[in-house]
């Protein structure tokens, strides 16, 4: 319960914050998803592509995003999209088009920074270069070809900048693309670039990523879909993950029983402005976009509606069964969103978490940045949120394997009559990595030496055995990755430094010595209560959580 009113305040000052920044929009994060994809012998999903990452796709303008200790990228700020494109400029950096006066300064900053070519040895974990250049890719003006050019993105028309991955990871080279199919894009970028993917209040600048922002009007979804599909960059093999190489015959009939389905005439793009669709985020597996499902005599409510781009397939992708499954374990906890239904083989509909006037999301990741404050009362309950829904998650036979700040969405239940009553919440989402406890899910990774390199540089959560390939993806990973979570929280909130030695327990590097959750859940009542003065239980009776 909260203990005085200036806290309820303060929370609902937060909120309001939250409601007019622009910029708290869904992020998605990137490179440590990509990872837990890697090498998994899943047996889904026919043909898989990755995500296209706007933060390197299509950066029209002067200034390159330079990577950083394993390519960590910063989106462009949205001036540098508006920024007109110059002429095409060939590796070496030599404008063939029309070219400006500070293209020239660009030019010769740039060259100071490049490193030689070839004077490191190649990475491993990356590609060979493919011998012959892209289909459709252009050679650029004095350029005796494009598979020399090392860094072919090739989106668009227009000059594009790209790391190169393969010499220095802050070493840019432009390239001219003429295709606006063809795609060199890596597998591996995914895993090192950053999925920060700010589309939704983004949707009207020009030329960015997946260019949802150019959909004009709002049409039924398959239209929607029809040219998402044709704004992406073509699938290439080597991007394929590699869990998807294998995938069982699935009778559709068996796998959607019991699944609710949409008729797509129902729905429609939500959007902040007028032909503007809102995304909500961008992962590994697929684009999230809001839309609003029409109800009959019920009106109409808003809901996430995900949509995998892991190729095509002749039924439903098992992927997507797959999380619907998982979903469904945990239907009854509220910590997780409702599926509401599935909509195509690649799409499916689940509760929207967030807050419905502003369109926003808003992610532990986010929310450990900056605003809207949030009080170490409610930050407690959150991490008691999500304890409760990986308790139930894996008490209905399933391990999450993907638990961080990404994925951990906040919201504030605003129906109620007083404001102040209402506290944040966490919802767990994304459980397109969750892994049965039992049966063929559990197995053990095989990874090579640079991928695990890559898993212990990126995916801070996942614990060293699973990387080691010693234990499979369970409940105690899970416990660990919760662990990273509480320590991030506690290390980034004032007064909550203290619970540090709690999460550290989660992380221990025997998993036999990680708590259990109950255990965990009272030891964070116990902390609670001599740090905050209050106990989950009159809080539990208050909104109606509940231990496990
Ligand atoms: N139910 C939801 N309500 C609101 N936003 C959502 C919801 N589900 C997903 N999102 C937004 O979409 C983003 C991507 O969703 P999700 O993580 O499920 O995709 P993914 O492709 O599985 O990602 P990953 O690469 O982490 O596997 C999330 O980070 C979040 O911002």
């Amino acid at each position: 319960m909260l203990r005085d009113y200036s806290e309820a305040k303060i929370s609902q000052l937060g909120e309001e914050m939250f409601e007019d920044d622009p910029k708290n929009i869904s992020k998605v994060a990137g490179k440590r998803t990509a990872l837990l994809m890697m090498r998994i012998p899943d047996v889904h999903s026919p043909t898989a592509v990755p995500k296209s990452d706007p933060a390197e796709s299509s950066v029209d303008g002067p200034a390159p995003s330079v990577g950083h200790g394993g390519g960590h990228r910063t989106a462009p700020s949205p001036s540098a999209w508006n920024q007109p494109s110059h002429g095409p400029v060939s590796r070496s950096g030599v404008t063939t088009g029309p070219s400006s006066w500070f293209g020239t300064l660009g030019r010769m900053f740039r060259r100071s920074r490049v490193a030689p070519l070839q004077t490191r040895p190649p990475d491993p974990l990356v590609p060979t270069p493919a011998a012959s250049p892209p289909q459709g890719t252009a050679t650029a003006v004095g350029e005796p070809s494009t598979s020399n050019s090392r860094c072919g993105d090739v989106r668009g028309t227009k000059t594009r900048w790209s790391v190169c991955p393969w010499t220095s990871r802050s070493e840019n080279i432009a390239t001219t693309v003429k295709s606006s199919k063809s795609s060199t894009k890596k597998w591996y970028r995914g895993l090192r670039s950053n999925r920060v993917a700010p589309v939704g209040d983004h949707s009207g600048t020009p030329s960015r990523g997946l260019g949802m922002h150019r959909t004009t009007g709002v049409g039924d979804l398959a239209a929607f879909d029809e040219t998402l599909d044709n704004t992406l960059p073509e699938k290439n093999s080597s991007q394929s993950k590699p869990h998807s190489k294998t995938s069982p015959k699935l009778n559709d009939e068996d796998i959607l029983t019991g699944i609710p389905t949409i008729d797509e005439k129902n729905l429609r793009p939500a959007c902040k402005e007028p032909g503007r669709p809102t995304i909500l985020g961008r992962g590994q597996s697929g684009v999230v976009r809001l839309m609003r499902l029409r109800r009959p005599e019920r009106g109409s409510k808003l809901v996430a509606v995900k949509r995998l781009m892991l190729g095509t397939c002749s039924g439903p992708h098992p992927a997507m069964i797959k999380e619907i499954r998982a979903l469904q374990a945990v239907e009854n906890c509220s910590i997780f969103p409702k599926l509401v239904g599935v909509i195509t083989k690649q799409t499916f509909a689940q509760e929207f978490v967030g807050n419905p006037k502003s369109m926003v999301t808003l992610s532990i990741f986010k929310a450990l940045r900056g605003k809207p404050p949030i009080s170490v009362e409610h930050w407690v309950l959150i991490i008691h949120d999500v304890i409760t829904g990986i308790s139930a998650l894996h008490q209905s036979g399933w391990a999450h394997c993907d638990i961080q700040s990404n994925n951990v969405l906040l919201w504030k239940d605003r129906s109620q009559s007083d404001p102040t009553e209402a506290r944040w919440q966490g919802r767990i989402i994304d459980l397109g990595n969750a892994k049965r406890l039992t049966g063929p899910d559990r197995y053990c990774l095989d990874l090579t030496l640079s991928e695990k390199a890559a898993y212990y540089r990126d995916c801070r959560h996942i614990p060293a055995e699973i990387v080691e390939g010693l234990e499979p993806y369970g409940v105690r990973s899970d416990i660990y990755s919760l662990g990273v979570l509480m320590q991030d929280i506690a290390r980034q909130i004032p007064g909550m430094f203290e619970l540090i030695p709690l999460a550290d327990t989660c992380t221990v590097a025997n998993p036999d010595e990680r708590p259990t959750l109950r255990t965990l859940l009272k030891e964070l009542n116990v902390w609670c209560q001599d740090h905050t003065g209050f106990r989950f239980s009159p809080v539990e009776k208050k909104w109606n959580v509940a231990y496990v």
